[in-house]
């Protein structure tokens, strides 16, 4: 079995500069990571990659076709459509070692989580390749910083959940920037309860929304894995929380030591 963070989100939520920092945490914990940058867009990142969808295609070059006459954002749906219809680039690309921890650094349109079959065939294709994917999402903390901004962003978390059916973590990024008013606000909705949230919503839009405040409310509620881990980058204790939190999700550990274990019993066994 292999492992993999898809890593998702918002345009400027962060993904890029997570994959980054993720790679320099696992070299202090001699860890072995690989990154895969599938924007076909991306003008900069400083991690190394061992697959780069631009070598395969650029959304320039789409966007310059006199044919096609695509803008950004068709330019890079076509894009990642081509990749799906030369999958064979990125399964060389990956190779096969056992065991192997990919993060797919995702493009940042997040219609492609939510609306279009990309990112699920892309996925149906990375299991038929024993890669155990697991759903990243990331949250610009700046943008939940209230309650109507916190329902919008947990609702593009919950259609991403809904859409791509994977085990899910999401993550609130950027919480070194959160000042100390606002930090309470945060923790609030992290640990966020139905009751509040429609109660504040009530409190910004009025009683005549209170039904739809309050169903909406609990619907978020109710999809408990709506849950939201913090990322300071400062913190390695946030870095290890939110590590641990993916490895469980998708057995990375529990195979290991199933393995490991199985080895010596084999060992034990032929002594
Ligand atoms: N302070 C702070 N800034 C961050 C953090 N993560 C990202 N940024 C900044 O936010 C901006 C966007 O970060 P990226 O990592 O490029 O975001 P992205 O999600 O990859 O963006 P797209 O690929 O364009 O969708 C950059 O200016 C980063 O330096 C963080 O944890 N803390
Ligand atoms: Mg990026």
């Amino acid at each position: 079995m292999r492992y993999a963070q898809l890593v998702m989100g918002p345009a400027g939520s962060g993904k890029s500069t997570y994959c980054s920092n993720m790679v320099k945490h696992c070299e202090n914990i001699k860890r072995s990571i690989y990154v895969v940058n599938l924007d076909p867009a991306a003008e900069y990142f400083d991690y190394p990659v061992i697959a780069d969808i631009r070598e395969l295609i650029q959304v320039d070059d789409v966007m310059d076709d006199p044919d096609l006459r695509l803008g950004p954002n068709g330019g890079l749906v076509f894009c990642m459509e081509y990749l799906l219809n030369n999958l064979n680039w990125l399964e060389e690309k990956l190779g096969y070692v056992e065991d192997d921890y990919f993060l797919f650094d995702c493009p940042g349109q997040i219609e492609l989580y939510t609306h279009f079959p990309i990112m699920k065939t892309l996925i149906d294709h990375l299991q038929k390749w024993d890669i155990r994917p697991c759903a990243v999402y990331l949250v610009d903390s700046q943008f939940m910083i209230d309650a109507p901004k916190f329902i919008s962003g947990t609702m593009s978390a919950l259609s991403c959940m809904v859409n791509l059916e994977l085990p899910h973590v999401n993550i609130m990024s950027k919480m070194d920037l959160i000042g100390p008013g606002d930090k309470e606000n945060i923790e609030r909705y992290l640990n966020a309860d139905c009751e509040s949230l429609a109660d504040e919503l009530d409190q910004l839009r009025g009683k005549k929304f209170h039904k739809l405040n309050s169903m909406i409310s609990r619907m978020i509620e109710d999809y408990s894995l709506v849950k939201f881990l913090a990322l300071n980058f400062n913190s390695e204790d946030s870095v290890e929380a939110i590590m641990y939190q993916i490895d469980t999700a998708i057995q990375y550990d529990e195979d290991r030591e199933f393995t490991n274990q199985d080895a010596d019993d084999e060992d034990a066994d032929n002594q």
